[in-house]
């Protein structure tokens, strides 16, 4: 096949660097976190607001995901889940790349400087930082645990949300994010655990390459029950009621019991599945976390 006609058009291709499913949990969770900020519904000011922390959050964040397609260029080619990316391909120059992430993080930043606050933006380039350099160039390539202490910034983005609304830090807020942060290992190790041979031949120091599969099993089955601890936080301080709760409780038990199958037993549909249900869990948490908002009981 004539490699020329398989490409896709060029817009796809920078769309894709943005690693657009990602970006949307992470902005969808931002929300929430603007959503709890506001006591009640939002005022049509506090809506168009929210909107706008959206935009230049995705922004920023898609800026990030684009800047870690650049450094791991040579990376992501050799593992078979992201050799198709443009930059792996080569039909995206580092070049290329840069100035794309350059222009969609400065296009964030205008939008959350101008139409948002500063802390927001102080923060939300912060959050890149974490991301596109801590985590990418420095922990990735060099430490097991890099996706545990990276997790802290892709955890964000609740704290970023807050913020945006608030103008300041709360403490709900950062109970959103300690459960992004102890729900990232889980995640992401379900999917080493499935991808793992794609990590040996990348060279990528991922737990169940150092470690094996047996230990990083018995470490998602834990973190499934110290993440089921902390949901159960936002109703014992009183910042969720009873909506919440069940659907903390639901949630957190099946995913401590596919952490448990996944423990006592592995199989590579078994580990897909718990790396698929990670992403549902963490976004009906956080939708319940909207309903009880708006419908305490
Ligand atoms: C350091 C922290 C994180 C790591 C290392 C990580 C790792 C990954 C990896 C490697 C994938 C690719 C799966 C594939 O190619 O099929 C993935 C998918 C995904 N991640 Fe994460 N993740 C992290 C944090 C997050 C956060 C904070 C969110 C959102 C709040 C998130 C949401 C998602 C979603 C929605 C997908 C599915 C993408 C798709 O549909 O293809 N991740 N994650
Ligand atoms: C400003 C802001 C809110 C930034 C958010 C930063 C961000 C995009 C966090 C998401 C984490 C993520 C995509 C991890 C993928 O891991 P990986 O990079 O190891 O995956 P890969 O192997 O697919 O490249």
């Amino acid at each position: 096949m004539n490699t020329l006609e398989a490409r896709p058009p060029l817009w796809r291709q920078y769309y894709a660097l943005t690693k657009p499913r990602v970006v949307q949990l992470i902005v969808f969770c931002a929300l929430i976190g603007m959503a709890l900020a506001v006591p009640g519904l939002p005022s049509g000011a506090e809506a168009a607001v929210m909107l706008a922390a959206c935009l230049g959050i995705w922004l920023v964040a898609g800026a990030a995901a684009a800047f870690n397609c650049l450094i791991e260029q040579r990376i992501d080619a050799q593992m078979k889940r992201t050799a198709w990316r443009p930059t792996a391909r080569g039909e995206l120059s580092p070049r290329q790349a840069l100035v794309f992430s350059a222009i969609l993080c400065a296009g964030g930043a205008v939008v959350l400087l101008v139409w948002v606050n500063a802390l927001t933006l102080w923060l939300t380039l912060a959050t890149f930082v974490g991301y596109a350099i801590v985590y990418t160039v420095w922990l990735k390539p060099t430490t097991p645990q890099n996706i545990v202490i990276g997790g802290a910034s892709g955890a964000m983005p609740p704290v970023l949300g807050w913020a945006a609304m608030r103008g300041d830090l709360g403490a709900e807020a950062w109970l959103m994010c300690l459960i992004i942060f102890l729900w990232t290992p889980p995640h992401f190790w379900a999917l080493a655990l499935y991808r793992v041979e794609d990590y040996r031949r990348s060279g990528l120091p991922m737990l169940p390459v150092t470690h094996g599969s047996e230990f990083t099993r018995l470490q998602v089955w834990l973190y499934t029950w110290i993440l089921l601890a902390a949901t159960l936080l936002p109703f014992l301080i009183g910042m969720s009621g009873w909506i919440y709760l069940v659907s903390a409780l639901v949630l957190g038990l099946r995913f401590c019991h596919l952490g448990w199958k996944l423990w006592r037993r592995y199989s590579d549909a078994l580990a897909r599945q718990t790396f698929w249900f990670s992403i549902w869990y963490l976004t009906l948490l956080f939708a319940a976390l909207l309903v009880d908002h708006y419908v305490p009981l």
